[in-house]
């Protein structure tokens, strides 16, 4: 039977302490559910701590993704690729990239990913020759925000950033522009004094070169300062992990093989309705082939669904029918659960088998991932927020306010189904287009003070680190058992929200 609030257990069943469970969250006294919450819908209080300090906190999950922080990034068109998953990985995260990727494409940049360095970040790079107005294309592609100018062999003679290229003629040649004196340091300089030699330099980027003294990658003072404290997501080679996903059409066992041929460690198998026997059979499919990586299947909303896909060979289940910014499904069907209740009941039922779950879409806030965690996920995945980066695929634009941003548009849109179904025939096709459950357009804005997808990952962090020590755990497994929550009215939510505009 599908668990509800009416399954809740008596109040006398809670652990020592404070509060009544509910899966295996525990609520303060008195605040029995008595329906599903959304993560607005709640919030944690402190316990007594004896964690110190905030970096005392480990975040990595424990689901078997060698993910150090708990975010995975969600296999949508408009927020996976490879830059995503090079920056996020770089940073603990793990990028799930989409179903719609040719095969060839994906191969290529399985690849080019666990080729990128773990410390040092992927250089933008032009020739002396060039234009500024080449550059001022390329600039948006990074966070880091300056494009290194390369001899014929790959030595770097110096870099242009946006100020360099502003009030000068577009077709101008970069070697008039460009600081011609740029830091250079070996690679396996420690990230903490290229801190240093970069500060006391003052300019915006240190190169890596290696023995040859070619480019090899860059870093910011905040790049350096990151490796400090993040630990990248590698797999044994020491090379960046990345994870693909895979629908539940076709010949499934083929598909996986094909994506795991691409060098994948961890395979994503996705559909809106992951409940449903195609989706038992595909799971078999991808058994079927040995995979040799952790599987993940999505996405349930209920204790069977997951029950279900775990006996179906699943180590983790995506949780979530609903709650994206970009999904209309609970408009179009009615279907769905709110999103907080869905992940405690689904990551109860996934314990007592072993497995794991993500709490896949709704995260608009650090405080959505905490509560997640408290909920009992490894991790939070997240889609449309990271649309609005630098890292994101999409070109960078402007609105008529010239603020920047990226188009996002949802996986079931008229689009993504378009771009998906082109090989299908044409009236294939059209009655495809019948069963539209997303946004096929939508503008997620850069922000300015934090456009790349590390900034997002620094306040998240910052966010369930902080968490951590109110809820005196210092693992995401301690945070799970020692969280108490409350249920809030749409006021308490409002209260917390910050007014920087007064009142
Ligand atoms: N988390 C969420 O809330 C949702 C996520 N999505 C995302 O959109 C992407 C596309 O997924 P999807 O639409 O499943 O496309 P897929 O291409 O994976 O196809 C889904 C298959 O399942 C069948 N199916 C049966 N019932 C349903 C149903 N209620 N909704 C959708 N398909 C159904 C479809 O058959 P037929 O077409 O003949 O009916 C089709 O064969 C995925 O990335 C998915 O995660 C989409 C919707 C909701
Ligand atoms: N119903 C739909 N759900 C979608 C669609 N595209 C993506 N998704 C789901 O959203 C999450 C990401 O959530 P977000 O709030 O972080 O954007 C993603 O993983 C999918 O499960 C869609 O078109 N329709
Ligand atoms: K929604």
């Amino acid at each position: 039977m599908v668990g509800s609030p009416t399954n809740v257990p008596a109040a006398g069943s809670a652990p020592a302490g404070r509060g009544v469970t509910w899966g295996l969250v525990r609520f303060l006294d008195g605040h029995r559910p008595a329906h599903d919450l959304t993560y607005d819908d709640v919030y944690l209080v402190p316990n007594r701590s004896a964690v110190e300090s905030r970096f005392d906190v480990d975040l990595s999950t424990a689901d078997g993704s060698g993910a150090t922080i708990p975010v995975v990034v969600a296999n949508m068109t408009a927020v996976a690729g490879r830059r995503m998953a090079e920056t996020v990985a770089r940073r603990g995260g793990l990028v799930v990239l989409p179903q719609d990727v040719d095969p060839v494409a994906l191969a290529d940049i399985g690849s080019w990913v666990k080729e990128r360095h773990p410390v040092w970040d992927t250089p933008l790079v032009l020739t002396p020759g060039d234009a500024v107005a080449d550059a001022l294309n390329l600039l948006g592609k990074r966070a880091h925000g300056a494009i290194v100018l390369v001899d014929a062999v790959g030595r770097p003679v110096g870099v242009v950033d946006e100020a360099a290229c502003t009030g000068v003629d577009r077709f101008a040649r970069l070697m008039e522009v460009a600081d011609p004196e740029p830091l250079t340091c070996p690679l396996d300089t420690p990230p903490r004094e290229v801190f240093e030699r970069l500060h006391a330099h003052g300019g915006r980027l240190a190169l890596g070169v290696d023995a040859e003294g070619r480019l090899a990658g860059v870093l910011t003072e905040v790049a350096a300062l990151r490796s400090e404290i993040y630990t990248p997501a590698t797999d044994t080679g020491g090379r960046l992990r990345i994870a693909a996903a895979i629908g539940v059409n076709g010949d499934v066992a083929a598909k996986a093989e094909s994506v795991l041929g691409a060098g994948v460690d961890m395979l994503v198998v996705d559909t809106a309705h992951g409940h449903q026997e195609k989706m038992i059979a595909a799971l078999k499919a991808v058994r079927s082939v040995s995979p040799g990586v952790p599987v993940v299947a999505g996405n349930v909303v209920t204790a069977e669904g997951t029950r279900d896909l775990i006996e179906a060979g699943a180590d983790v289940v995506k949780v979530g029918v609903g709650p994206g910014a970009m999904c209309t499904t609970r408009m179009m069907t009615g279907v769905g659960r709110p999103q907080f209740s869905a992940v405690v009941e689904c990551a109860a039922a996934a314990r007592d088998l072993g497995g794991h779950v993500w709490a896949d879409g709704g995260v608009r806030h650090p405080r959505d991932v905490a509560l997640a965690l408290a909920a009992g996920a490894s991790a939070a995945m997240v889609g449309s927020w990271f649309a609005g980066t630098h890292e994101s695929p999409g070109d960078l634009r402007y609105d008529e306010h010239g603020r920047p941003y990226k188009e996002s548009f949802g996986m079931a849109s008229k689009r993504a189904v378009g771009a998906r179904t082109r090989t299908d025939n044409v009236f294939d096709r059209a009655r495809k287009a019948l069963f539209e459950e997303g946004i096929s357009s939508s503008r997620m804005a850069l922000d300015p003070t934090r456009p790349g997808v590390e900034d997002l990952l620094d306040s998240i962090c910052a966010g369930v680190r902080s968490a951590c020590t109110y809820a005196g755990a210092g693992t995401l497994e301690e945070f799970h058992q020692r969280a108490v929550l409350g249920i809030q009215s749409a006021a308490g939510f409002a209260e917390g929200r910050p007014l920087p505009a007064g009142w």
